[in-house]
């Protein structure tokens, strides 16, 4: 379906986990600023939203969308966060770099989300007129940012209960005598 089918800031309120203790990593390219900063109030607002603390939000910038790929892994690799939200937009023009830049931006944001343990969530536009980006970023359809936070809340609580769930399973298996700990390794369920 496409966009122009679907407004991008509509989700279901109900369907959103409880997001006050996630805390999120935000990183937002500078090219096409008047957009992107439009996507990131479309983020920070959804966030805030669904009661997620303000301080719990980490903002860095990086000068294009090819540098969210290294803005995205120093984020995650550095500041506790539950999930990162790589926000950019970019614009056909004359020459093949748009195609280049897509699909880098692209391919490195899904190395992330498979190399490591923090969702990466794609907040990048990729339009042909500057038109298409003012309607995706707060315009007629809606705000890719909005439909990128509540993607990173729904990741972040994924994460969360596959965590519990492993942990549980490791308690169950050391009941039953069928794993041991290394001698001194604490075991201590996290919240
Ligand atoms: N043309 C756009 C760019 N180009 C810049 C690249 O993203 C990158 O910063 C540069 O190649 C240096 O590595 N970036 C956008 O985000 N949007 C564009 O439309
Ligand atoms: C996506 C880009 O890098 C592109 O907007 C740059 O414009 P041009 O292809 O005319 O150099």
């Amino acid at each position: 379906m496409a966009t122009e089918n679907k407004n991008l800031s509509e989700y279901d309120k109900n369907s959103i986990p409880n997001a006050k203790d996630f805390r999120f990593g935000i990183v937002v390219s500078e090219w096409n600023d008047s957009i992107t900063e439009g996507l990131y109030r479309g983020a920070i607002e959804a966030l805030l939203e669904n009661q997620v603390p303000a301080q719990h939000i980490i903002r860095w910038n990086v000068p294009g969308s090819f540098e969210l790929i290294y803005g995205s892994k120093k984020m995650l690799q550095t500041q506790n966060v539950d999930a990162v939200i790589a926000i950019g937009c970019v614009i056909q023009g004359q020459t093949k770099h748009f195609d280049f830049v897509c699909e880098g931006v692209t391919q490195g944001i899904k190395d992330l989300n498979v190399q490591t343990d923090i969702p990466v969530i794609f907040c990048v536009l990729t339009d042909n007129t500057m038109q298409q980006s003012i309607d995706r970023s707060g315009g007629i359809h809606g705000n890719k940012g909005t439909e990128a936070a509540i993607a990173a809340i729904k990741m972040a609580y994924i994460r969360q209960q596959a965590s519990l769930s492993h942990q549980i399973d490791n308690q169950h298996l050391l009941s039953a005598g069928a794993i041991q700990l290394e001698e001194g390794t604490p075991l201590e369920l996290k919240e």
